[in-house]
């Protein structure tokens, strides 16, 4: 079975065609393929923070999260923007469950930062796969957020593409995140292929910056842990999950090697 871990950005979510969601849903009806969504919803979180009067601040891409930010970020995660993506692909023909890391425990976390500098911001430490393989055994999308739980039941805020990342790692599924740019680019030329060296050099460069970092930190962490493949796409375009899926180039693609791609 080739599980494919699709990360949707809250960048896109909301403007993702129905031609997407169809592809989704011939992906699962596929013998051989096994979709897995995972969401985030930043955009969504900081809009409903600011109608709440709460201010948000960043520390290298990820949400300094107090408790009061993480009832806020697990509400819109896990209800809105959970619950919205699965009704799309209800209703474009695929079946889907909407589940956070805290069902099932499926996302073990503990604090990224033991001082707690930027609060309650969680990097995984076991993904439970059982609950992801009985979903896709009955042909079934999981559409996971990334909230994860402690051992000592303490909440976690988990930035999404670092939960794609980890979960595509415990299933040994190659990984695509979905965004709403066509991939890495530099001077509005997108850059098809980059190599470890090369994204170190782009970040220190600025060329790769805010919401760009923590998904190609992640995207090469991924590949450090095994995963086969790794690419950002953008969701607005056609095909592009069916063609990841059979190996035909889309977007930008990561890998490991010493070679000079740019
Ligand atoms: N070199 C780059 N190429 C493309 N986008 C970049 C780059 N550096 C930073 N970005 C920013 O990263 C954004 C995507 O990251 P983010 O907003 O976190 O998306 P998502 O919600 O899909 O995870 C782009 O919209 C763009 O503003
Ligand atoms: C720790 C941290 O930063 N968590 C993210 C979780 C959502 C996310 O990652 O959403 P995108 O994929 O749309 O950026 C946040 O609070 O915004």
């Amino acid at each position: 079975m080739q599980y494919v871990v699709i990360k949707c950005g809250g960048s896109i979510v909301d403007e993702l065609p129905d031609s997407f969601f169809e592809d989704l849903a011939t992906l699962a009806n596929r013998e051989d393929v096994a979709p897995i969504i995972v969401h985030g919803g930043g955009p969504m979180i900081s809009s409903q923070l600011k109608q709440l009067n709460v201010t948000t601040t960043f520390e290298k891409g990820l949400r300094v999260t107090t408790e009061e930010v993480l009832d806020v970020v697990e509400m819109v995660l896990s209800g809105a923007v959970n619950k919205q993506i699965v009704r799309k692909l209800s209703a474009n023909g695929a079946k889907a469950i909407g589940l956070s890391g805290i069902d099932g425990g499926l996302i073990e976390a503990e604090a990224v930062d033991e001082a707690k500098q930027i609060g309650f911001v969680g990097q995984v430490t076991a993904v439970n796969i059982d609950v992801i393989q009985s979903l896709t055994n009955m042909q079934h999308i999981p559409v996971i957020s990334p909230i994860g739980m402690g051992k000592d039941q303490q909440r976690y805020n988990i930035n999404a593409d670092t939960a794609a990342g980890a979960i595509a790692e415990y299933l040994g599924a190659s990984l695509l995140y979905i965004s709403d740019i066509p991939g890495v680019l530099k001077n509005d030329q997108l850059l098809h292929q980059l190599s470890k060296a090369e994204v170190e050099q782009l970040i220190e460069e600025a060329v790769i910056y805010g919401g760009m970092i923590p998904k190609v930190t992640a995207a090469l962490a991924a590949l450090e842990k095994g995963v086969p493949e790794v690419a950002i796409v953008s969701g607005l375009e056609k095909g592009a999950l069916i063609d990841f899926v059979d190996k035909k180039p889309v977007g930008t693609n990561f890998s490991l090697s010493e070679v000079s791609y740019v």
